[in-house]
């Protein structure tokens, strides 16, 4: 038949990233989430930095930041149970765990998950991109957001309507990785009233520009309730260390 050829046209107009995402995640049986890692280290990152956390990084992403430092999360990962999960970040016996990845918020499953733990009694942070809609997280979760700058390549992506659901505890995050991202994040700052409206962070992309640049154009813009961030566990391990 003639028609068989449609199918074949309309997977060749799937951007590779996206075509790849969809055939991992689609293995998956219902009630499975696709784990790249589960392992327990110091918080790196956010208002929570220091403290002692279990990570649970979900496979696959959608984006693809230039600076990522996690590409090999895009394509390994193993799929577990959602209480096989939960039994390993329970049996940590850590109070504070972090969803992160890869982009959490791809797999359905991830949704029950946070509640579960939630429930369980842990104080769960969400690590995610700025691309996806955030309103169907559970408002115990304390949401750490990234709204990518320019030089990411990700930009575009940003999904806006999350501002107006955040809640004033979640961070927003920019990760700069040169002066004109220092400048597209201070405006974005100023035009959304974030300061006054989030937690908001700033950090250097590692080896893309320095910490002194970072604090230099921090200090100078006058912002008084922007942190500035380092990720902790780059000066602890080896940056490229992985599983820490
Ligand atoms: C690997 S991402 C995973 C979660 C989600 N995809 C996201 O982008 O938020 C976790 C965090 O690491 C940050 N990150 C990744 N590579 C980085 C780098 N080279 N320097 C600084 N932060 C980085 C991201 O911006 C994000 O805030
Ligand atoms: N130690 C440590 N802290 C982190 N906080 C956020 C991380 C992430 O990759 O999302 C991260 C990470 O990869 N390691
Ligand atoms: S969204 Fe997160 S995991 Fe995906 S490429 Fe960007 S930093 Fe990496
Ligand atoms: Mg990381």
């Amino acid at each position: 038949m003639g028609d068989r050829k449609i199918p074949r046209l309309a997977m060749a107009e799937i951007p590779p990233a996206v075509e790849h995402r969809v055939r991992l995640l689609r293995q998956l049986q219902p009630g499975e989430l696709l784990i790249h890692e589960i392992y327990r280290s110091i918080q790196g990152e956010s208002t929570f930095a220091g403290l002692p956390c279990v990570f649970v990084r979900l496979a696959v992403c959608d984006l693809r930041c230039t600076w990522c430092d996690t590409p090999h999360a895009f394509t390994q990962g193993q799929p577990l149970r959602r209480e096989q999960v939960v039994r390993q970040v329970l049996d940590y016996h850590c109070p504070l765990v972090e969803i992160t990845g890869g982009e959490p918020l791809l797999q359905q499953e991830v949704y029950p998950l946070m509640r579960e733990l939630a429930d369980a009694g842990c104080t769960v942070l969400l690590e995610t991109s700025g691309a996806h809609d955030v309103s169907a997280v559970d408002s115990r979760v304390h949401i750490i957001m990234d709204l990518k700058c320019p030089d990411s390549g990700e930009c575009e992506r940003n999904y806006w309507p999350n501002l107006e659901v955040l809640k004033p505890t979640d961070q927003i995050k920019f990760v700069v990785a040169s002066r004109r991202d220092w400048e597209w994040a201070e405006q974005t700052i100023r035009e959304h009233g974030l300061e006054e409206r989030f937690q908001c962070l700033v950090s250097p992309a590692f080896g893309r520009v320095t910490p002194l640049e970072v604090v230099t154009w921090l200090l100078e813009s006058g912002l008084q309730q922007v942190r500035f961030q380092l990720q902790l566990h780059k000066y602890v391990w080896e940056p490229t260390t992985r599983g820490v």
